[in-house]
């Protein structure tokens, strides 16, 4: 019998998803659901997270990638949020009997702030669709992915999107930029839970209530967008959650400062604790991370956007 498993069922299909990176992130006091209401402007960046899925007697997960990855912080239970999407999209149509084996490619930093779980769920989302022929909506996969993160639905959409209410609520945005990033990632993760206690606390601390404009969306980055103009964007640059990220992991000022010495812009990404810096150009981005790497910052990556969301790689 113990033979019989690993044997496919059905086509191997094989997902690929783009991290994100936000290029504002406006958030609102803690509502009665736990979560913060937001306001962002999401991209996809060419950083991407491949998922391979076929039919299988059992569930099986392998978690494989770039040796720099903190691979082992990804778990390979049930916890893991590609494999909660694939038994999620199951449950919807009530195929709980069929399982597949589920390979995840990692090339997106892990607890770095660039969705890099949400890109997995995403790609596992459409890759179980194909491979078991589920033919699932688009409307139903995006509700899905929503229940499964707040980053999950942008995943499964890329390019360049506001995102609302907890980011799930996407409204596309005109982008007529082709930006580069320079990616500055960290040796050690943060917890996005923990990065929004930390944005609480200091309210707390410092007697102060979250802005309620944050929730208002910048006009000069939209029209920085629309119009291509790297350095209004680079000036619009803006993240809530980068004080309280700074608060946890101190370490991160100076990277923020070094990124801030090239490029036309630098944040923090999401919750961290990567930062980006924005470039004009491919050039621009390469000099900028041969002088990081000067600077002895170790994992330094240039990479284009926006990208598209996930997309079908492989169906063999
Ligand atoms: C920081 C961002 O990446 C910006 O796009 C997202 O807001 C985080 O999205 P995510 O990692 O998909 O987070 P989720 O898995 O949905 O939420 C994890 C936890 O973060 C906190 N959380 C998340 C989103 C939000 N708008 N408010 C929150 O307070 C909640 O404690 C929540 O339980
Ligand atoms: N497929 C997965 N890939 C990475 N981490 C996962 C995965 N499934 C579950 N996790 C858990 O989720 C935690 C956060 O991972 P992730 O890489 O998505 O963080 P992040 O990029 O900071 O998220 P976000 O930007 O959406 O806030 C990890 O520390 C890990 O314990």
């Amino acid at each position: 019998m113990s033979l019989l498993t690993d044997e496919p069922l059905g086509p191997r299909v094989t997902v690929r998803a783009p991290a994100k990176i936000n290029l504002y992130l406006g958030v609102a006091a803690l509502a009665a659901d736990g979560f913060h209401p937001l306001t962002t402007v999401f991209q996809a960046v060419g950083l991407y997270d491949d998922v391979t899925v076929s039919e299988a007697t059992e569930w099986s997960l392998r978690v494989v990638g770039d040796p720099r990855l903190d691979l082992d912080a990804v778990p390979t239970d049930d916890s893991n949020i590609a494999l909660r999407a694939a038994r999620r999209l199951l449950a919807h149509h009530g195929m709980e009997h069929r399982a597949a084996a589920m390979t995840i490619h990692k090339s997106i930093p892990v607890a770095g702030g660039m969705a890099g779980g949400s890109a997995d769920a995403a790609a596992a989302l459409v890759a179980v669709d194909r491979a078991l022929d589920l033919q699932t909506s688009d409307d139903d996969l995006l509700a899905i992915a929503a229940e499964l993160g707040s980053d999950v639905p942008f995943s499964l959409l890329g390019g360049t999107a506001v995102g609302r209410g907890r980011g799930e609520q996407l409204e596309d945005l005109e982008d007529a930029g082709g930006w580069w990033w320079v990616v500055v990632e960290s040796d050690e993760g943060l917890s996005t839970p923990a990065v929004y206690r930390a944005f609480d606390e200091l309210h707390a601390q410092q007697g102060t209530e979250p802005d309620p404009h944050a929730l208002e969306l910048p006009t000069t980055l939209v029209e920085g967008l629309v119009n291509a103009q790297v350095d209004l964007v680079g000036v619009t640059l803006w993240n809530d959650l980068q004080e309280p990220a700074l608060h946890l992991r101190p370490d991160l000022r100076r990277t923020l400062e070094d990124a801030g010495s090239c490029g036309r812009g630098a944040v923090l990404s999401g919750s961290g604790p990567t930062v980006l810096v924005l470039c004009a150009s491919r050039e621009e981005a390469d000099a900028a991370r041969e002088k990081l790497a000067g600077l002895g910052h170790e994992r330094v990556t240039a990479v284009p956007a926006p990208v598209a969301g996930v997309h079908v790689v492989e169906h063999a």
